[in-house]
């Protein structure tokens, strides 16, 4: 069975990624809305954690409260541009353990190389959440997960901003255990694998890499 593809719809959500989209948001703006949404798809992302409880004392009364429990989450940044859903993640959830996978896209073949891997041991046991803003062709996902579960990632999901069909298709094609949170899925990719109408390039966009 393939796994669920949920695109947060929210109206805050939607203006916030349409005020990223624009050619003339500046980078410092970028990264503070990518932060916004990635609050938002971390909500949704998480919403099946469960709960345990403990007592506690509230000014009025003994509580058995609810908390997180069970559950221990590492979150997985690809570089460079996953480090813009890593910051919001990692403000939902503090105690996540971070590993980074380095991986560039070549603009001919579209095929990602690796330039680093290091993840923390606990990715076998614990729940997985790779980020990347971008599923465009999907093969950078598609490698980082298996290399994931190569290091003996069992539980695994995929948080972006923005996807292409293309990408979908090929993720759940690849990795059918693996449901994928978004903001959007967008229409189509271009010949030069770009996201349209996308955002254009959200690394270069999120540091202020683009050439000029
Ligand atoms: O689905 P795909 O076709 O593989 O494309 C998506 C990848 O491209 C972008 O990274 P890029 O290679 O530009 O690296 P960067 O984050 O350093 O800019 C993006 O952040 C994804 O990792
Ligand atoms: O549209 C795209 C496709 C790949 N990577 C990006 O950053 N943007
Ligand atoms: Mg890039």
């Amino acid at each position: 069975m393939t796994a669920s593809v949920k695109v947060v719809d929210h109206p805050l959500v939607q203006h916030k990624l349409t005020m990223m989209r624009r050619r003339e948001a500046s980078s410092a703006e970028f990264r503070k809305l990518l932060h916004e949404i990635g609050l938002f798809l971390g909500y949704e992302a998480l919403k099946d954690l469960p709960l345990g409880h403990v007592m506690i004392d509230t000014p009025v009364t003994a509580f058995n409260a609810p908390v997180i429990s069970g559950k221990r989450l590492t979150f997985i940044s690809i570089l460079r541009a996953g480090e813009g859903l890593l910051a919001p993640l990692l403000d939902l959830v503090p105690g996540a353990s971070v590993g980074h996978i380095g991986l560039k896209r070549d603009e001919v073949t579209l095929q990602p190389s690796q330039y680093l891997f290091k993840v923390p041991p606990h990715v076998t046991t614990n729940l997985v959440i790779v980020l990347d803003p971008m599923l465009a062709t999907g093969h950078s996902a598609i490698r980082a997960i298996a290399d994931l579960k190569e290091a003996g990632a069992r539980n695994i999901r995929f948080i972006c901003l923005l996807a292409a069909p293309e990408g979908v298709a090929a993720l759940q094609e690849a990795h059918p255990d693996v449901a994928i949170t978004t903001a959007a899925i967008d229409e189509k990719l271009n010949d030069i694998g770009y996201i349209v109408p996308g955002l254009g390039d959200a690394g270069d966009r999120l540091f202020g890499t683009e050439d000029h």
